[in-house]
């Protein structure tokens, strides 16, 4: 169990505290005007990903107290602890091993004394084997031709990551391979996506740590009945559906082949598990040789957050960057905003992978916490925000940090389209910053009458002021992709760690999902409900009398 250190108890936060008062009421600006070398100072780089949190609130004494805050609450011991296969999420008793799934060195890396890479090196094999049999039309269905399209069925972290991965790496997608994804009970969700699909030519890949989620059950049920309308003889199941899963007996009552089952273990997470067989969507449509990519990006990031110090960690700079707004500014939300239309389902994913690690309000000592602790996390790719909701980031009342994603070198260099993109990836940063002031205002409107320029002006100023983090990268490869979602994965364990909250577990997840099976027998017949609150009873009710 990592060590119980309360956070707003630390000598760094006092000091941070106080250094808040001070540094909070200068314009960013002025931090600018203050020192040349801000960019130089602030900004970070491992391979081709360029960090710059230059535009933040900080200057050198805030980033020195904010590592030494990390330091009082032990990060370095929790670092290492996660890399070694402690049993870091203890109210699963369980260690937290995605890194292992990317350990390209292969050093071993144990759980209760076993080295568990050679488990992790076999599945991969066997990823590699099959990706490249269904990819080369090898793997057959039932009549004797190859797949054409694969519908990934796995709600939470059994989607959002392959969702999210092989919409930012379609152009190194098979032509000739549609990959599918199909999450959600409604009904809808499933009966759109097999819609103008082919059950000769269909692959189903039935994706569940546990093997028991009621929306993935339902889908895979319903996806085998509409396959055995075609292929009638349930013989042909085995050519057309795998399971992946951490739950073998679960998969045999399902009646998929052993034989046809990626298996992955108890110590990865579900909204951390695109790098174990959960991407073997990912790997069947990229190729194994660019999922491998992907592996060796977020290895390469999790070296150097294993090994950078905490002034040139990028994680780590970045967690505590987040810290400052969240429990020293009051910041509620944090926006992630790619301008990369790929990177589409960016935020969607790092919703869950942030707001499901760190949405808890009780420390690791199992007490209260009194400070906030994950923020809210949301965004849409730019330019597309911008026309949206930016207004209030730069004016509303919210203090909102954003982080700008954008790629060098677009993958579509059609005409003039990346360099308009870019202007305004690097316009808003900009502009966050430095604001309109009321004398630059008044410039523009020269030739107006002093009476309309009064009347106009307030609504035109922008204080500015609005802090982000700029993420330039050359290109968004398997790699360079593989290192933004680790980075971002640690950015998570260390303010969880900060925070002193456990943030590998989910026992939120859970109420719903019990109430939800309490009234599903509920509504198998028509006779009125009473046993719930007046306004649930109200509304099962009203649902009876209209179905
Ligand atoms: O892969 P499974 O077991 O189907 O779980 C799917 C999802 O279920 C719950 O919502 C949570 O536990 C998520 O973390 C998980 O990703």
């Amino acid at each position: 169990m990592l060590q119980a250190i309360p956070f707003d108890q630390t000598a760094a936060y006092r000091k941070l505290k106080t250094h808040h008062k001070s540094i909070s009421k200068k314009h960013l600006k002025e931090l600018f005007a203050e020192d040349p070398n801000r960019f130089k100072k602030f900004s970070l780089r491992l391979g081709d990903i360029v960090v710059d949190y230059s535009k933040n609130r900080i200057n050198g004494r805030t980033l020195a107290y904010l590592c030494d805050l990390a330091r009082e609450c032990q990060l370095s011991d929790a670092i290492e602890k996660m890399f070694t296969g402690d049993k870091i999420n203890a109210t699963e008793n369980r260690a937290v091993l995605h890194v292992a799934l990317r350990n390209r060195s292969n050093t071993p890396i144990e759980v209760d004394g076993k080295d568990v890479m050679p488990d992790v090196n076999e599945v991969l094999e066997k990823m590699k084997g099959f990706s490249e049999k269904v990819r080369g039309g090898e793997w057959k269905g039932f009549t004797g031709k190859k797949i054409t399209d694969i519908v990934n069925i796995g709600i939470g972290g059994s989607d959002l990551g392959p969702v999210m991965v092989t919409e930012a790496l379609k152009s190194y997608g098979k032509k000739g391979l549609s990959v599918h994804f199909v999450s959600n009970v409604d009904g809808t969700h499933i009966a759109e996506a097999v819609a103008k699909l082919n059950p000769e030519t269909t692959l189903f890949m039935i994706a569940s740590k546990t093997f028991t989620t009621q929306e993935t059950m339902a889908n895979a049920h319903s996806a085998r009945r509409w396959f055995l309308e075609t292929a009638k003889d349930s013989a042909h199941v085995a050519k057309h559906f795998v399971a992946i899963s951490t739950n073998r007996t679960e998969v045999e009552k399902f009646g998929i082949d052993p034989e046809n089952m990626f298996g992955f273990w108890d110590w990865v997470g579900g909204r951390y598990s695109l790098w174990s067989a959960i991407g073997l969507s990912i790997s069947c449509y990229i190729g194994f040789q660019n999922f491998e990519q992907l592996l060796s990006g977020a290895h390469d990031m999790d070296n150097h957050f294993r090994s950078a110090r905490f002034e040139k960690n990028i994680p780590v700079v970045l967690a505590l960057l987040g810290i400052w707004y969240n429990n020293f500014f009051g910041a509620d939300t944090h926006v992630i905003l790619p301008y990369d239309q790929y990177l589409h389902r960016f935020a969607a994913y790092f919703q869950q992978g942030d707001m499901e690690s760190n949405g808890k309000n009780v420390s690791r000592n199992g007490e209260a916490v009194d400070y906030q602790t994950g923020p809210i996390i949301w965004g849409e790719p730019g330019t597309n925000g911008q026309h949206a909701f930016y207004q209030l980031i730069h004016q509303g009342t919210k203090l909102i940090p954003a982080d700008f994603i954008a790629p060098a070198l677009s993958h579509n260099p059609i005409g003039e389209h990346h360099k308009m993109l870019l202007s305004n990836f690097f316009a808003q940063t900009e502009a966050l910053m430095n604001g309109k002031t009321l004398d630059e205002v008044v410039a523009e409107l020269s030739g107006k009458s002093p009476e309309e320029i009064a009347k106009i002006a307030p609504f035109k100023v922008f204080e500015g002021n609005r802090p982000t983090n700029s993420f330039l990268v050359k290109k968004i490869t398997p790699r360079v992709l593989g290192s933004l979602i680790a980075m971002y994965e640690h950015k998570i364990f260390v303010q969880g760690v900060i925070w002193n909250i456990f943030s590998f577990d989910q026992w939120g997840v859970e109420l719903g999902k019990q109430l939800a099976n309490k009234i599903y027998p509920e509504l198998q017949n028509d006779w009125p409900i009473e046993s719930h609150d007046s306004s649930t009873n109200g509304l099962i009710n009203q649902y009876k009398r209209w179905r």
